[in-house]
Formats: C-alpha cells, sequence, structure tokens
C-alpha cells in the first residue's frame, strides 16, 4: 500500500531551515493499522502530508496505494483517504448532506453518493445527527464526521492525523472502537499519528516511532518494549550496604542502578528474573523488604531509544 524511499522535506522561512524529515523509510502492507508516534515537531504531521500529496517532498520517492506521490499525485488522492488535524466538515450543510455533497465531488453518481453517505452514518453512529448541522456536534461526534467525510470515496487506505487529540478518553476510546470497525468491515489500510503512548499500544498492531524526521523504531508494541526496553525488577532491601550488594548481584543479571535503598535491575523475561534474583540474594543474606517486577511501556522504548521521556515532552507541551 506504501512504499517510501528515502523522503526527506526542509522548510524555509525567514532564513531558517528546518529538516522535518530525514530520509523516510516506509513500507506498510494491504489492511495493517499503524500508529506513528513521536514528540511535538517529530515529522509527522509533514511525512503524513507528504504520503497524501499534499506537500511536496524535498527529495524521495513513494508509491501510495499503487501511484506515485509525484507522477501521479491525482491517482492517489482518489485512492486514499485523509484527514486532518483540522476539521474539513463545512458548517452549512447538514451532516448527511455534508456527506453526499462530498461523494458528487468525488464523482460518484446521486444516488451512489446518497447510498455512501447512509452506509457512513451507520458506520460512525452519525444517523441520529443526520439533519444536524456539524457546528451543533459534540467535539467527538465532528471527529466521527471528518472520519466519514475521508470515507466518502471508500479508499483502500486512509490517513488520520491524530484523530483522539483533544478528546476526553470515553469519546478517544470511541474514534478507536470505530477505526476497528472500519478495518473489520471493510479491511481498510489505516496510518494513523498519536501522541497517546497507551493508545498505540494497545489498538495499533504496528507501532513506528519517529524523532526529528526519522524513524527510530518500527514493530508491534510488545517486540519493541521486549527488544528495546526490556522488564525490570525493583527490589528495597533492609539496610544501604545490603543494596550495595544487591547491586553487585543485580549486575549478574542485568544493567544495575541503585539509589540508596532501591536496586532496580533490567532483566529480559521479569517473571523468571525475579524469583531467581530473590533467591540469589537470600544466599547473600540480604534483607529485601519490598519486591516489584514491571513491563515497559513505549516511554520506556522511547527512553531507551532517545534518553528522553516522551511523556514528560508532552506534558511540558
Ligand atoms: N510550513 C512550515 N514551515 C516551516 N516549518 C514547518 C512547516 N511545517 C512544519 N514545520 C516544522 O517541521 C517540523 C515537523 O513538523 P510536523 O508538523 O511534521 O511535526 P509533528 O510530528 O506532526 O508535530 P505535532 O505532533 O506537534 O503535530 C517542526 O519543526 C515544524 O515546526
Amino acid at each position: 500500500m506504501i512504499h517510501a524511499r528515502k523522503l526527506t522535506r526542509r522548510f524555509t522561512a525567514r532564513r531558517e531551515t528546518v529538516d522535518a524529515v530525514r530520509g523516510l523509510d516506509l513500507d506498510v502492507e494491504r489492511g495493517q493499522l499503524v500508529a506513528v508516534l513521536g514528540p511535538n515537531g517529530a515529522g509527522k504531521s509533514t511525512s503524513l502530508r507528504m504520503l497524501t500529496t499534499l506537500l511536496p517532498p524535498t527529495s524521495g520517492t513513494a508509491t501510495v496505494a499503487g501511484s506515485d506521490i509525484r507522477a501521479d499525485p491525482a491517482g492517489v488522492r482518489a485512492r486514499i483517504g485523509y484527514v486532518g488535524q483540522r476539521s474539513s466538515a463545512g458548517e452549512t450543510f447538514r451532516v448527511h448532506d455534508e456527506l453526499v455533497t462530498q461523494g458528487l465531488a468525488y464523482g460518484l453518481s446521486r444516488a451512489a453518493a446518497r447510498r455512501r453517505a447512509e452506509e457512513m452514518l451507520d458506520l460512525l453512529d452519525l444517523r441520529a445527527m443526520a439533519k444536524r448541522t456539524p457546528g451543533t456536534l459534540s467535539g467527538g461526534q465532528r471527529r466521527r464526521l471528518d472520519i466519514a467525510i475521508g470515507l466518502v470515496h471508500q479508499p483502500d487506505l486512509l490517513f488520520l492525523d491524530e484523530p483522539s487529540t483533544g478528546l476526553d478518553p470515553q469519546n478517544r476510546a470511541n474514534i478507536w472502537e470505530h477505526v476497528r470497525r472500519l478495518r473489520e468491515q471493510y479491511g481498510t489500510t489505516i496510518v494513523l499519528t498519536t501522541h497517546y503512548l497507551e493508545e498505540a499500544d494497545t489498538m495499533a498492531e504496528r507501532v513506528v516511532i519517529i524523532d526529528s524526521g526519522r524513524i527510530i523504531a518500527d514493530g508491534t508494541a510488545e517486540a519493541l518494549k521486549s527488544d528495546l526496553a526490556g522488564d525490570s525488577v525493583t527490589v528495597t532491601t533492609a539496610s544501604e550496604p545490603e543494596a550495595l550488594l544487591a547491586a553487585d548481584v543485580g549486575a549478574c543479571f542485568g544493567d544495575t542502578t541503585r539509589e540508596t535503598t532501591t536496586v532496580r535491575v533490567k532483566v529480559k523475561l521479569a517473571d523468571t528474573a525475579l524469583p531467581e534474583f530473590l533467591r540469589a540474594l537470600a544466599e547473600k543474606d540480604v534483607r529485601v523488604v519490598t519486591a516489584t517486577s514491571a513491563r515497559p511501556t513505549l516511554d520506556d522504548v522511547f527512553l531507551a531509544l532517545t534518553g528522553r521521556s516522551l511523556r514528560e515532552e508532552e506534558a511540558a507541551a
């Protein structure tokens, strides 16, 4: 569905240049649900805008839904849907009429546009709002309308730029529910950007992490977490000298850090490492007060790769 090679985009504004995307190589197969994750300014939107032909690349090539983004942008646009960060719905038409109008704009016959509008009202649970104007919809409903508009021409591939940003947790979950339904019913390939680590982790089958215009990790959330971050086991000891001893023992298991009486060890699999570690500590007469194990998050993956916390950067932004 997508084959991008060395895509770059440089912006020049007021004599300042920004290399927003620096050599994007990406292959997405039909039917995949891919979440593109990264901090503010990482280049997510710019990448999507190049792949959707909204922005010409500075260099590089890409084939999207069978057409070259430079040689045949119209061919790309005919077969993809794109839902940007800003709402694409106007304010004057009612929801149903807006969907029909968008269908006509894509060249559907009036009958086909009506049929498709009906389908979209059901798929995105918008039927109760069919006669309302977009201005009267809630944030979540409006987002669903944007997605419905992006799907009117039945694209094989849908790009969603931060579909759940700005929504409360319940509406975010609801958007994901609809994204999943879309995939199950139509087999649509979906590429979306998100800031939400937990969403990318639990909802997408593939996570592409972008930082400073480059892909720094690509795989299933599980694989990224176990390959790049690993589990950890943490013990607190009864005294600081015992923690020093525990840190020595921990070093035999993996990278170990200590803070006063707390010792944290990175391990491959915490479930088996924790009892072994505790046995080794008992042999050295180290008195363990608490013992916990933790699975990594995608933030730990980002931290391992960049030395920065995505969560903290988002909070600061
Ligand atoms: N039209 C433009 N002119 C100049 N710089 C731009 C332009 N568009 C984007 N940039 C810069 O390119 C970089 C990447 O921006 P982009 O919007 O792709 O990031 P992003 O990962 O989507 O961020 P966010 O999560 O905040 O939407 C940023 O440094 C941004 O300021």
